[in-house]
């Protein structure tokens, strides 16, 4: 009902406006005075980013029409109940597939309507690991049963590894698969409480098949853990079947449309053909055929090739966290030195400045790394499909430090971003917490990160000794064979300028892991007492090193990729000189900032002097303010809608304030004006008699 508000309380109050509106901000005129600042052209850049322009209006075209549909649409997304997210997630993953079919669409729509609706559900792993495992495990005849009848959703699946006791040490798993070849089937079991399957996505509710990786025996030997497709639930009426008792894991940290389960195998036959048998195989005797040699590890490679896609899409997610906070902090206005004078925007604070445009240019950084990844995964299936798996280490040496060096970088970044924007960052309105607790699984799900890292500590620690003894090396570990002579080299930098030249930088970065690798080296052969053993007591007591080593290498990997890409871009004239410039500082911006942070292994190891630190400083301090009119056009560039963010803070017309009121009206709280409180609580404790009475 509209309020009667009298003319002489109008009169009164409008010179008081008039007062405030002298100096209240204008987040959309903020917003446009920054587009303005632009110092190349912003509409080059995002197609070059996107893949072209026409992928860019597909992208809009898609947004525009899932986000009439009932599945895409978002008004409710941070009210739903738990019940509601995974009834909701389910819903839109059938309403993407639907969309696709109707179509035509093919596997990178999918992924572009996936990243807009935003709403992990069900079906997950059905598309992550599920069908990804049976390309890469099933032989053609398992393949031609098994792929179609998954590619039209007449079965959903997961991938059901993990157990309660054991996620890290999948050599550890306890579910057996024991051969019974009287009636050539296996007798899947889980025979203790830690056998117990935990943490498969989909698999409380949802999956009616899954791939369960199980310790295979035959014959009374232990072959360790292998891949097998069994069903779990009736198509009937989606019960459990006899022997298999099934459910949902209860609510998590984030990530609560997706129905994690447990799972507990009871005696349970399944014939011969349930083993993938692509690699490793069992005869009906019973006869176990090993994998040749050289892929020992293939059962392993759908975990690779999970690890690839979350390096290729840590970026978008940091980039995604990098824009909302960018545009809220330019139209974010706080305090101001002197009276009369418009407030500061808080993204012109050196502190804000100085955490945040760092993360704008890793955000670039993480970008072209995703891309060099995945290709190398691609190359890898390639020469796969020739017998050819001689690229096999180096890919999971590669993906398994970038996993864990994208994400840790991801996850911090995100949060980091959420700070920045003050109070309203904590406000799920903002779409940073969210962003946040369902992102940040990534740092432990297909391998936790340290251990990610130490895997690729182990393979440099071993290219290094390869390359003491003449060994040649290829790929990102080439620069191994000179590690004796990066112990002896100095940083020849002696001007702040000298710091952007990115040769220098990358000197840096690989003459700090190369001497990292040559420590680690040291210690681990302290710790064995002689020639390095890479498990046990001497392995663990080298831990902390070897992490460090993984963690500069990936540092130097991303770094260089970085300059690579800008290199090959120049060279091919992609982009104007204006764009290459404003990505150039973002290089050199990311290049400093990451060794600014990592100078104390160079001033201790010699190869920087204080003099050279100070330098650094400057130059990065530099960069920040290079960087800075071109912040909200940079994150332009990225190109996300509003309706991908769905952030109130993050809107690219930047009326912030009317974001959060409008986006708040949802809210369940907000369905009467007394509130829920009201009749079940509140009016019965207030009312009482007696309750005036102080306490
Ligand atoms: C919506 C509809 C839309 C439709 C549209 C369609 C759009 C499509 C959109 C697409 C949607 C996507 C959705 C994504 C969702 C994804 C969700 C993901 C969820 C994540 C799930 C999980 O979370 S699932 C479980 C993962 N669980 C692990 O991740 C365990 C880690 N644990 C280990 O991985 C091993 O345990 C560990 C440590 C290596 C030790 O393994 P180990 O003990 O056997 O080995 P050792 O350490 O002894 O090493 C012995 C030698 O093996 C070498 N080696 C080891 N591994 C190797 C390997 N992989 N390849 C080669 N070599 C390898 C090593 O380098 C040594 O080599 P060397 O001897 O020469 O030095
Ligand atoms: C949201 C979510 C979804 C998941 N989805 C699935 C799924 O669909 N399917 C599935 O099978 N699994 C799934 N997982 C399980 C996941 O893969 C495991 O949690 C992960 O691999 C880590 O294993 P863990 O939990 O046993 O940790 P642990 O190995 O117990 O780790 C605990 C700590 O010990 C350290 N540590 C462990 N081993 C070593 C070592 N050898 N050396 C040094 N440090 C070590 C780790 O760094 C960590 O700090 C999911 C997990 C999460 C959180």
């Amino acid at each position: 009902m509209a309020h009667f508000v009298d003319a002489r309380t109008r009169v009164l109050q409008e010179e008081s406006t008039k007062a405030v509106l002298s100096n209240c901000s204008d987040p959309k005129a903020d917003l446009a005075a920054e587009r303005a600042r632009a110092t190349f052209d912003v509409g080059e850049l995002l197609h070059y980013l996107n893949g072209g322009r026409e992928k860019v209006e597909r992208k809009a075209h898609f947004a525009e029409l899932i986000s009439r549909t009932e599945w895409g649409n978002k008004s409710e997304r941070y009210f739903q109940t738990r019940e509601e997210q995974y009834v909701h997630g389910l819903k839109v993953a059938f309403g993407i597939w639907d969309f696709m079919k109707e179509k035509r669409l093919g596997i990178s729509d999918g992924r572009v309507l996936r990243s807009l609706v935003n709403a992990p559900g069900g079906l997950e792993l059905h598309i992550g690991m599920f069908i990804p495992s049976l390309i890469s495990h099933a032989n053609p005849e398992q393949q031609a049963k098994w792929l179609p009848k998954a590619q039209s959703l007449e079965i959903i699946g997961t991938y059901a590894q993990t157990e309660l006791g054991h996620g890290t040490f999948v050599r550890g798993l306890e579910t057996t698969a024991t051969y019974d070849s009287d009636r050539q089937e296996f007798i899947v079991h889980s025979p203790t409480l830690t056998s117990t399957k935990w943490w498969p996505g989909g698999l409380g509710k949802t999956a009616t098949h899954i791939i369960l990786m199980a310790r295979l025996f035959t014959k009374g030997k232990d072959y360790g853990p292998h891949a097998f497709i069994m069903q779990i639930r009736s198509l009937e009426d989606h019960k459990p079947l006899t022997g298999i008792t099934i459910g949902d894991i209860g609510p998590k940290f984030g990530f609560n449309g997706v129905d994690n389960g447990f799972l507990r195998l009871e005696y349970v036959r399944i014939p011969r053909e349930a083993m993938l048998m692509r690699f490793a195989k069992i005869t009906p005797e019973g006869d176990y055929v090993p994998p040749p040699p050289a892929n020992a590890k293939a059962s392993y490679a759908t975990m690779m090739y999970v690890r690839s896609t979350i390096v290729q899409d840590a970026g978008k997610f940091l980039s995604m966290a990098v824009t909302i906070a960018t545009r809220y902090t330019s139209v974010r206005r706080q305090t101001t030195s002197s009276k009369g004078q418009r407030e500061t925007q808080v993204l012109d604070y050196q502190s804000v400045a100085g955490s945040l445009l760092p993360l704008l240019a890793t955000a670039y950084a993480l970008h072209f790394t995703g891309k060099v990844m995945m290709q190398m995964y691609t190359d890898f299936e390639r020469s796969r499909d020739r017998g050819d798996f001689s690229n096999l280490p180096e890919l999971h040496a590669f993906s398994s430090g970038l996993k864990a060096m994208c994400t840790t970088i991801t996850s911090e970044g995100i949060e980091k971003s959420r700070l920045l924007c003050g109070g309203h960052g904590y406000s799920r309105l903002s779409g940073l917490p969210d962003m946040y607790t369902s992102y940040v699984q990534n740092s432990t799900w297909e391998g936790d990160n340290n251990v990610m890292f130490l895997q690729t500590g182990r393979y440099l620690i071993k290219s290094l000794l390869g390359a003491m003894t003449g060994k040649t090396l290829s790929g990102y570990a080439k620069y191994l064979e000179n590690a004796q002579f990066e112990m002896k080299e100095r940083c020849n930098v002696s001007t702040e300028v000298q710091w952007l030249d990115p040769a220098a930088q990358l000197a840096a970065f690989r003459n700090r892991a190369a001497r990292l690798c040559v420590d680690a080296a040291e210690q681990l052969k302290q710790e064995s007492g002689g020639n390095p053993v890479f498990e046990g007591e001497p392995w663990d007591n080298s831990n902390v090193i070897v992490i460090k080593l993984a963690v500069a290498h990936s540092q130097y990997v991303i770094y260089k990729n970085f300059m690579d890409s800008l290199q090959g871009i120049r060279s091919r004239g992609e982009l104007q000189p204006n764009t290459v410039r404003a990505l150039a500082d973002l290089q050199g911006l990311f290049g400093l900032t990451v060794l600014e942070r990592e100078v104390g292994d160079m001033l201790e190891s010699g190869y920087l002097s204080a003099r050279q630190v100070k330098l650094l400083r400057a130059q990065q301090r530099a960069l920040v303010k290079a960087v800075r009119p071109n912040a909200v056009p940079l994150v332009d560039a990225f190109g996300f809608l509003d309706y991908e963010l769905s952030s109130a803070l993050g809107r690219s017309d930047g009326d912030v304030y009317r974001g959060l009121l409008e986006m708040a009206q949802a809210s369940p709280l907000n369905r009467t004006e007394e509130g829920p409180g009201w009749k079940a609580v509140l009016e019965a404790q207030m009312k009482k008699p007696g309750s005036r009475s102080r306490l």
